[in-house]
């Protein structure tokens, strides 16, 4: 019998989705068949056994013909029969029903058709697996087979009713190949049954084994009895160490607190999870395994099931991000830097303790905050509009400086790195880094303000100056006004530095810059252009009058005297003004023009002021053309010297001469020494052209000495800035051993007024070239107003009446007087007086009458070339 089944589908279960194919069900059956041993022997054995013989077969084909004509009559009331029932109609209804007739028709057909042979029995192997597998109960089928048996003998009853003989034999052979199919279908679902225990037990151990934790099985004397493959590679152990006896769970696993709880478990029937085991025996390194304990029962005893999962890498994990965490924990909170996570409404969500500490509030007073109220409200807006682009992801990230405010509301410079994030809800946090600036910002403070000030007074330098001017300049070529630019120099300045030390050189320095600064507005601009020059800008000025006053007041102020070592002293300035745009439209060209204008005010005497004109560009500009002559003059060689012999008063011989500098241009006539002295002396160009004049006169001196003419004095000039340097007594030492001069044959003239401008110093220098046995002598005497007691103190040799003396000399009786007190008070000092500039023989007669020593001038001779003094000496010791 064949039950009608549809392919894949079982009763009263869902549609399994595919069924095995043919191929599979064919050698799924062979299978079958090998496995119940049903070779034609034991077919053979069956059908003795249920006396199917040959005449059964006989007996079914002779009616095989009768029943065939009811087939599909058999099939409808069959059908019928099965559809009545829920659970079989689910199985036999819908769309496959027709085939599944067919079917059904055709084992109809086979039951009577006589050939039972091995095609046969593997069909109803078929028809018996497909049904098991589609968990067909035996009890459906045995029902079944009922109806076929009572339907089959109904049928066969009224056709052969009078045939009793034919009945019976038709009816037992029936009886017997149903029951022969019976048992192959029975058969069939006993193996299937066994074989599914035994698949499902391989499952289980394949399940078991392949799981990725170890189970060991404890029997009630916890024993461990068996063990899954994981667990012996857990545990480090072979997989077939645990023999019929067993091992005791402890010496497998030695954990007493694994065989505590173990114990516990057994006694008590309750689950023990989470008990921790650390495996420390194995090669490579430590596991940590966690344990599910569970009681259950085998074959009527307690066991207990310990599942083991491995969870070393997730404890190496967990430990490794406590480690991170606490790494992180330690990092964030001892950082060199601020760090604060934002949330994406600025309110501070953490922060550590190195943000407490540039802003003076503590963790939980930040965390009251939200960044906005923080930051300096000049950086506020740039702040968020970088915040509003890194939540819009236009950037992922930016750096800038900016300055927070501190909790006692001062401003500290920071630099911030802020970067977007999520946290793990997905909300927006920005995390910045800040870094406390403030000293560095000093630090460029300090350095800018360095690079723009001057570092003795403060005020700006002119880097800064020129600055200002620029600005000045462009602001009153836009409002159409004026700029006032005034150049400052103060008036004897050197003498202080020189006669007082440098240190009170500075202290009036910062006085001065003081006063200047005191005496004008915020916005005008005081600058020193160095050594004891200062710039003043006066911007927006209506106009010159304004600078006047200005010039007016700062003359004033700065003309208060202030003591320095003691002594009172009046500074006094020259102020040149330039004016734009009067005078120049550009910075350079009006600080030339107040620099030319300030060379004015110095020309009239300072404590002056004076504006640029045109005149004065001229001088400056004939000033730098003479200073550049100069510099090739001396290169070229366009100097010389001339002499003008001193002549003894009372036996008319020459004694000596006086050396003057002459130049004289390749391009024009002789220029006069009162012309470019002052200018050499200014540009500080005295000191080569001085170093030549004495070592050519001292070349003379040998020269003549050579030439066999008869010794004389030879005297020269020594300028305020050479005799004043540093060095002169050590040049002097070094040209004297150059040239072979004789030094007690050389005279050096320095003025009266040089002397007085340092008499300290000068009293030393003097010292040390009077110690060499140079002599000495103070030229134009009696116009530098020294007092006569401090003659005392100079190692002098010679007084030289200055010319403008000796000129009205015959015609003024005050001149005649001076005259003759000098001449007195030279000799009551045991000093030797000379008279210059004597051109007539009445100033002569008089110089004689009074007991002047020696005089050079015109009424002897001009100063003349040195062949003509050569000569002049010839014919005296002739
Ligand atoms: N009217 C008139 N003048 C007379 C008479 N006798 C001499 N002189 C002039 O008076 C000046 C005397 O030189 P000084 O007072 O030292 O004045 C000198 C001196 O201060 C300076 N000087 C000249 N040569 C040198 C030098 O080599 N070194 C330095 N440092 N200064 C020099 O230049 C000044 C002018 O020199 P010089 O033009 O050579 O002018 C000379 C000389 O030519 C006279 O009877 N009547």
């Amino acid at each position: 019998m064949t039950f009608p089944y549809r392919h894949g589908a079982s009763p009263g279960q869902p549609r399994q989705p595919e069924g095995p194919s043919t191929n599979e069900l064919n050698e799924d059956i062979d299978n079958l068949a090998r496995e119940l041993g049903l070779d034609r022997e034991e077919v053979d054995a069956r059908k003795a056994f249920l006396e199917l013989g040959e005449a059964d077969v006989e007996a079914l084909r002779d009616v095989h013909d009768l029943l065939e004509c009811h087939r599909d009559v058999f099939t409808d009331r069959f059908y019928a029969h099965l559809l009545a029932f829920p659970q079989l109609r689910a199985m036999l209804g819908g769309d496959t029903e027709a085939r599944l007739r067919q079917v059904q028709a055709s084992y109809f057909s086979s039951l009577t058709a006589g050939e039972y042979g091995q095609d046969y029995i593997r069909e109803r192997l078929r028809v018996g697996v497909a049904h098991q597998r589609i968990g067909l109960d035996p009890k459906w089928y045995i029902g079944a087979y009922r109806k076929y048996l009572a339907e089959l003998q109904e049928m066969l009853w009224r056709r052969l009713q009078h045939q009793p003989g034919r009945f019976h034999a038709a009816c037992d052979a029936l009886l017997k190949i149903v029951c022969f199919d019976m048992g192959l279908a029975l058969d069939t679902y006993a193996h299937a049954s066994q074989r599914s225990l035994v698949q499902n037990q391989n499952y289980l151990e394949q399940v078991i084994d392949g799981m990725p934790a170890g189970l060991v099985v404890v029997d009630a004397g916890l024993r461990a009895c068996s063990m899954n493959r994981m667990m012996a590679e857990l545990l480090g152990v072979p997989d077939g160490l645990l023999d019929e006896q067993g091992l005791a769970l402890e010496e497998l696993i030695p954990c007493p607190d694994l065989a505590r709880h173990a114990a516990e478990a057994l006694a008590s029937g309750a689950p023990h999870d989470n008990v921790l085991v650390t495996l420390d025996s194995r090669a490579d390194g430590v596991r940590y395994v966690d344990f599910n304990i569970r009681r259950t029962r085998k074959d009527g005893a307690p066991i207990l099931l310990l599942i083991g999962q491995d969870i070393t890498f997730r404890r190496k994990a967990r430990l490794r991000l406590q480690e991170s965490e606490e790494f992180f924990r330690l990092t964030f909170n001892q950082a060199a830097v601020g760090i604060v996570l934002l949330g994406s409404d600025g309110r501070v969500l953490r922060t550590n303790s190195k943000m407490s500490h540039i802003l003076g509030y503590s963790e939980i007073e930040l965390l009251q905050r939200f960044f906005q109220q923080l930051t300096c409200e000049a950086d506020l807006p740039d702040e968020l509009a970088l915040i509003r682009r890194l939540k819009a992801g236009e950037i992922s990230d930016y750096q800038r400086e900016k300055r927070l405010i501190r909790r006692d509301g001062v401003l500290v410079w920071v630099s911030v790195n802020v970067s977007s994030m999520r946290d793990a809800n997905g909300n927006q946090r920005f995390i910045c880094v800040i870094k406390d600036i403030s000293r560095q910002k000093q630090a460029e403070e300090a350095l800018l303000r360095m690079a723009n000030h001057d570092a003795l007074t403060g005020l700006p330098n002119r880097v800064l100056m020129q600055d200002r001017l620029g600005q000045a300049i462009m602001h009153a070529h836009r409002n159409g006004r004026q700029v006032a630019l005034m150049f400052i120099d103060l008036d004897r300045f050197k003498h202080v530095n020189d006669s007082l030390g440098h240190d009170a050189g500075d202290a009036l320095i910062v006085e001065i810059a003081r006063r200047l600064s005191s005496s004008l507005r915020e916005s005008d601009t005081v600058a020193r252009q160095g050594g004891d020059e200062f710039v003043v800008v006066l911007p927006d000025l209506a106009s010159e009058e304004d600078a006047s006053t200005v010039a007016c007041k700062l003359l004033e102020n700065l003309f208060q005297p202030i003591t320095l070592c003691g002594q009172e002293v009046f500074p006094s300035g020259s102020i040149g003004i330039a004016m734009y745009p009067r005078d120049g439209e550009d910075s350079a060209t009006l600080l030339k023009c107040a620099d030319s204008a300030m060379y004015g005010s110095k020309g009239q005497g300072g404590n002056h002021y004076s504006f640029y004109t045109a005149e004065m560009g001229e001088q400056a500009y004939e000033h730098l053309r003479m200073e550049g002559a100069l510099q090739r003059a001396l290169q070229r060689g366009e100097f010389l010297l001339h002499y003008q012999p001193v002549v003894d008063i009372g036996s008319g011989r020459v004694t000596g001469v006086e050396a003057l500098l002459r130049w004289q241009p390749q391009d024009r006539g002789m220029v006069s020494p009162a012309e470019f002295i002052p200018l050499a002396e200014e540009t500080g160009l005295i000191v080569p052209i001085g170093d030549w004049v004495l070592q050519t006169a001292m070349r003379q001196q040998v020269a003549w000495r050579q030439a066999g003419l008869p010794l004389v004095r030879i005297s020269v000039n020594l300028s305020a800035r050479q005799f004043l340097g540093q060095d002169v007594a050590q040049r002097v030492a070094g040209l004297l051993a150059q040239t072979g001069c004789d030094p007690s044959w050389l005279t050096l003239e320095i003025t009266e007024s040089v002397l007085m401008e340092n008499p300290v110093a000068a009293t030393e220098t003097m010292g040390r070239l009077a110690e060499m046995g140079v002599q000495l002598a103070i030229d134009d005497f009696g116009t530098g107003y020294s007092s006569l007691a401090s003659l005392k103190r100079f190692p002098i040799h010679s007084l030289k009446i200055d010319r403008s003396f000796v000129m009205d000399l015959t015609q003024d009786a005050d001149d005649a007087a001076i005259v003759n007190a000098v001449i007195a008070l030279a000799h009551s000092m045991k000093l030797n007086v000379i008279a210059e500039g004597v051109e007539t023989t009445e100033q002569l007669a008089f110089l004689q009458e009074h007991g002047c020593d020696q005089m050079q001038g015109y009424c002897f001779s001009r100063p003349v070339a040195p062949e003509r003094i050569e000569a002049m000496l010839r014919r005296e010791s002739a």
